[in-house]
């Protein structure tokens, strides 16, 4: 019997994604909502009561109140919002994060899906951290571009509605320090201090890159690029949606440019290790909307119904 799978959001940007990852599968049943009673809470939690498993593609009051909708313990909810991730009792929806988390997101009913920025972050952060490489108080700071589709609705209209001006150039964005992925870079991080992150938007639909600059002197005594770049081989050995680079790699480069948007379309997360002796750049590149959202929820339910993790899912 196929599994019963339902969007509550489906007409937003992740959710319109993440239909067309389930509706070309065959082995799920799409519960769909009458457009009509979109965000009548009735309707919605019949239909979140009804799922094996539930995606829930809405802003972060409006999950709240899915969740509270529901009481039928067999539904799994996978969340794409920042309401709960690093909230107890909550997963997070990283399988590569450590040992034991696709065990974790296997056995929950509750997962959170990490934020695009932060995956990228934590994937370069977190198991540098782990093995000691990376003190877990080093004051990090990390820059981010990214297409406009990470904004919703919202910004993919203005940016697609506008002819040219000031979108046609990048935009820095989060000026105070108080982006919303910081709580999940600090505690997924395996940190004890939030990164200084400074996200800038670009006139481009999706395709986001992720840099953390190191000073190796920072670092603990007799690191190198290289063994960061072992190190992130060894955590990552077997994951299918990992590709860890050539060190310094000038091939991956246009004449020296970086290519923000070259794993677009899979669900892949390019992992680069730049620099020399004594700076580093460390890049993790992926699809805001495939591996930073709608992928990663695929992949989430893949390993929470004991399907193959990659069902669905395009690595090239
Ligand atoms: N865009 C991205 O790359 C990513 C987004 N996310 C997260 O996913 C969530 C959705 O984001 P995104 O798809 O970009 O947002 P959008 O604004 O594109 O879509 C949100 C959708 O939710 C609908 N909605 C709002 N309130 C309710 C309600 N009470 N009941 C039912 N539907 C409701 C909206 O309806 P209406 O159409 O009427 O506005 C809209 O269709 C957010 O929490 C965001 O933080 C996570 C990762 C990446
Ligand atoms: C361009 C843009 O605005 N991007 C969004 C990121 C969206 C995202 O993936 O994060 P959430 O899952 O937390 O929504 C931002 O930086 O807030």
């Amino acid at each position: 019997m196929a599994f019963k799978v339902y969007v509550d959001g489906q007409e937003g940007t992740t959710g319109l994604r993440l239909l067309d990852y389930l509706e070309a599968r065959d082995d799920l049943e799409l519960l769909r909502i009458d457009p009509a009673k979109r965000k009548d809470s009735t309707e919605r939690g019949r239909l979140l009561n009804a799922a094996d498993v539930a995606f829930l593609c809405l802003p972060d009051d409006a999950s709240r109140e899915a969740v509270a909708l529901l009481d039928n313990p067999d539904t799994c909810l996978i969340d794409a919002s920042t309401a709960f991730r690093i909230a107890d009792g909550w997963t997070y929806g990283l399988p590569e994060l450590a040992p034991g988390q696709r065990e974790r997101i296997r056995r929950s009913k509750r997962i959170a899906n990490p934020g695009c920025h932060a995956s990228a972050f934590v994937m370069l952060v977190r198991p540098l951290v782990d093995a000691g490489l990376l003190p877990a108080d080093y004051p990090l700071s990390a820059f981010s571009l990214t297409g406009y589709s990470g904004g919703g609705k919202t910004l993919i209209q203005e940016y697609q509605a506008a002819e040219a001006g000031h979108l046609s150039a990048p935009r820095p964005y989060a000026m105070n320090m108080s982006h919303k992925h910081l709580p999940e870079m600090r505690v997924h991080g395996g940190l004890t201090l939030s990164p200084i992150f400074s996200p800038v938007v670009g006139p481009f639909l999706k395709g986001l890159a992720v840099t953390v600059p190191l000073h190796v002197s920072q670092l603990a005594p007799g690191a190198s690029g290289a063994m960061i770049r072992e190190t992130y081989l060894e955590h990552y050995a077997g994951e299918r949606f990992v590709n860890v680079m050539p060190l310094a790699d000038e091939a991956s480069l246009d004449h020296g440019f970086f290519d923000v948007q070259g794993a677009n379309d899979t669900n892949r997360v390019d992992l680069f290790v730049y620099g020399g002796e004594e700076q580093l750049a460390l890049v993790a590149r992926l699809d805001n909307l495939g591996k930073g959202a709608a992928g990663a929820a695929v992949q989430s339910m893949n390993i929470h119904l004991g399907l193959d993790e990659a069902s669905g899912l395009a690595v090239h």
